[in-house]
């Protein structure tokens, strides 16, 4: 099972670190001051790949500038981190930022619960920009889940698949069995609702093995 684990704060890399995750995403749009300066630190700090992550305030994050400022901000600070989460409203920019030699990981994150149909052709849209699509949606009842389940199992590799929400959170760790390509948790301070602590989630994956 492949954790990331969120951060919002250059000074709490190194105690994560010591989780010793698969990668650490860096939510930029949650830290304060220079992200490049901080970036530029972590990268010394750490040999654990990163993925770092703007987030649009439409799709759960708190940035609220244009596609060209995501650009400007993203794009020098992609050097030095593995992967960069584009959504779909920044796809534009996605051939300058893969340039600088990092992997995409192509995100769209929905408060909605698309039908089997709409979950592959965002699957189609998210793949004609990025190497790795990221669904994140939100069921509504178990039929919904099961959607996302067989979606997920279905789906061409490498997917990332995860859901919003409380309710249905036991899914987070049931995704990656059905063959989601990670799993995102936190190390003291969740970055959205329902994560579990990356402890608890090696538990999980330990039990369900
Ligand atoms: O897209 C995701 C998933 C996430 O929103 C979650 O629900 O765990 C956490 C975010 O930091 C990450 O970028």
């Amino acid at each position: 099972m492949k954790i990331v684990v969120s951060v919002e704060n250059a000074a709490a890399v190194g105690e994560v670190a010591e989780y010793n995750p698969t990668f650490i995403e860096l939510r930029l749009d949650r830290m304060e001051g220079d992200l490049l300066d901080q970036v530029r630190a972590i990268r010394e700090k750490t040999v654990i790949p990163l993925i770092a992550t703007l987030r649009s305030r439409d799709e759960g994050g708190r940035f609220v500038g244009d596609a060209d400022l995501w650009a400007r901000i993203v794009g020098p600070i992609a050097r030095y981190v593995d992967i960069v989460d584009v959504e779909a409203r920044y796809r534009d920019h996605a051939p300058f930022i893969k340039s600088q030699g990092v992997q995409i990981l192509a995100s769209l994150h929905t408060n909605e619960m698309p039908t089997p149909p709409e979950l592959g052709r965002i699957e189609e849209m998210l793949r004609s920009y990025g190497d790795i699509p990221k669904i994140v949606v939100h069921p509504k009842s178990r039929d919904d889940l099961f959607d996302l389940i067989a979606f997920t199992h279905r789906a061409q590799k490498p997917v990332c698949t995860s859901i919003m929400g409380a309710e249905f959170r036991y899914a987070r760790a049931i995704l990656p069995l059905l063959g989601s390509e990670f799993v995102y948790c936190h190390a003291g301070t969740p970055t959205a609702e329902g994560q579990y602590h990356i402890r608890e989630m090696r538990q999980l994956a330990d039990l369900l093995k």
